[in-house]
C-alpha cells in the first residue's frame, strides 16, 4: 500500500530542498528498509511516531520499525503550464498519480534567489499553481464530455451517471473553484474519484520561510495561514533552509540546533504528519520482543483490512484480533498485565480498529 503526497509549487520555491531533506531523514534509517528510493524523485519517509519508543521499551522489542510515507518531488510549475509553458504538461502526469498535495509556498526574500514572477507573495503563487491544475482538470473535462454525451444519449447507464459527475466538476471549474468544492454523496465517491482530477486531491500548504523566522513565522506566513483557512485546509510553518542543515547533522547535535532556533521538533516532522492526516490515515501497532512496529491504514478500516496489511493472507484467514489500546498497554506495562486486568478484548471481522491499538492478529487454515 503506497500513499505519496506530491511536492508542488512554483520553480524555485524550496521544493527540491524540502524534499532532500525529507529523505535524508529517510536514508539515515535506510538500514530497515532493502527497498527504500524507488525513483530518484520519490522519496520514502518514516512517519515520526514517539509512542513506538515507548512500545519497544516495554516490550523488550529488539528494532523499531516505524510505518513509512511517499513524498514526490514535482517539477515546478509556472503560469500557462497547463498549456505547455515551463516543463508544460508533464507535472500533469506527476501529480495525477498522487494521493494528496503539498503546495510549497516561497515566503523567504532573498534577491538572488529568481523568483519567477519577479515578487514575494505566496498566496498570488498558490492561485497562480492551483490556476494551473483547474484549467487542466477543466480542459480533460471539457474534452470527455463531448464523447460522454454521446454515449448517454444511447442506454448507457454509467455514461449518464459519470456525466452528472462530470457537469458538477465543471460547474465548480467555470466558477474558477476546484472541483473539490463540488458536493458528493458518499454513494457517488468511487465514481468521482475515478475521474481522477487534479484538484479533487486534498491539499496542504508549506509556508517555507527563511531561517530566523522558523520559529515563529512572518507576514508571509501568516497569510498562507490565514488563506489555508479559508480553504479549510491545514498549513505547515517549516524553514526547508533549516530542515537541509538539520539533515545533515547527527541527533545530538541536531537537537542542539533545535533547542537554539526555539523549535520544539524539526518543522519535518510536523510536515510529514500533516501529510499522514490529509491521506486520511492513523496507526495501529504491534509489539513484541523482535519489534516494535507501526502500520499504517485508512482511517476507518476493519479489523481484516488492518491485518492484510501484514500479509494478504492474514486478511483472508482473519478469525480475530486480540486488542489492548495503547493507553492500558502503557498505564499497565505490557500486554501481560493488560490481559491480566481484562483490559485485552477480542475484536471481530466488523472491529474499525482504532489509532493506537496494540493488536494481535489471530488467523485459521
Ligand atoms: N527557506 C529558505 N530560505 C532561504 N533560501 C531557501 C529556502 N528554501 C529554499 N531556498 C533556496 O532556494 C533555492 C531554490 O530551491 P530549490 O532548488 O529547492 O527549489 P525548487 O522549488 O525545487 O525549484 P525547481 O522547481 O526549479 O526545481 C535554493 O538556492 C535554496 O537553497
Ligand atoms: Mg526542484
Amino acid at each position: 500500500m503506497g500513499f505519496k503526497c506530491g511536492i508542488v509549487g512554483l520553480p524555485n520555491v524550496g521544493k527540491s530542498t524540502l524534499f532532500n531533506a525529507l529523505t535524508k531523514t529517510a536514508a539515515a534509517q535506510a538500514a530497515n528498509y532493502p527497498f527504500c528510493t524507488i525513483e530518484p524523485n520519490v522519496g520514502d519517509v518514516a512517519v515520526p511516531e514517539p509512542r513506538l519508543k515507548m512500545l519497544a521499551e516495554i516490550a523488550n522489542s529488539a528494532e523499531i520499525i516505524p510505518s513509512r510515507l511517499q513524498f514526490v518531488d514535482i517539477a515546478g510549475l509556472v503560469k500557462g503550464a497547463s498549456k505547455g509553458e515551463g516543463l508544460g504538461n508533464q507535472f500533469l502526469a506527476n501529480i495525477r498519480e498522487v494521493d494528496a498535495v503539498a503546495y510549497v509556498l516561497r515566503c523567504f526574500e532573498d534577491d538572488d534567489i529568481t523568483h519567477v514572477e519577479g515578487r514575494i507573495d505566496p498566496v498570488a503563487d498558490f492561485e497562480t499553481v492551483e490556476t494551473e491544475l483547474m484549467l487542466a482538470d477543466l480542459e480533460s473535462l471539457e474534452k470527455r464530455r463531448v464523447n460522454l454525451e454521446k454515449k448517454a444519449k444511447g442506454q448507457d447507464k454509467e455514461a449518464k451517471a459519470t456525466l452528472l459527475l462530470v457537469d458538477r466538476a465543471l460547474e465548480q471549474l467555470r466558477k474558477g473553484k476546484p472541483a473539490r468544492t463540488a458536493e458528493i454523496a458518499p454513494d457517488e465517491e468511487k465514481a468521482w474519484k475515478g475521474l481522477q482530477l487534479l484538484t479533487t486531491k486534498p491539499v496542504l500548504f508549506v509556508a517555507n520561510v527563511d531561517e530566523a523566522s522558523a520559529a515563529e513565522g512572518n507576514k508571509y506566513s501568516d497569510q498562507v495561514f490565514e488563506e489555508a483557512k479559508k480553504h479549510g485546509a491545514k498549513a505547515v510553518l517549516i524553514s526547508a533552509k533549516i530542515e537541509a542543515e538539520l539533515a545533515a547533522l547527527d541527533d545530538e547535535e541536531a537537537a542542539e540546533f533545535l533547542r537554539e532556533i526555539g523549535l520544539e521538533e524539526p518543522g519535518l516532522n510536523r510536515l510529514i504528519r500533516a501529510g499522514y492526516d490529509l491521506l486520511g490515515l492513523h496507526t495501529y501497532f504491534t509489539a513484541g520482543p523482535k519489534e516494535a512496529r507501526a502500520w499504517t491504514i485508512r482511517r476507518g478500516a476493519l479489523a481484516p483490512e488492518a491485518a492484510g496489511v501484514i500479509h494478504t493472507d492474514f486478511e483472508k484467514k482473519f478469525i480475530r484480533a486480540e486488542t489492548i489500546s495503547f493507553d492500558d498497554y502503557v498505564a499497565l506495562g505490557g500486554e501481560t498485565a493488560a490481559k491480566e486486568a481484562g483490559k485485552q478484548r477480542i475484536e471481530g471481522k466488523d472491529y474499525v480498529v482504532q489509532d493506537g491499538d496494540v493488536m494481535h492478529f489471530r488467523t485459521g487454515n
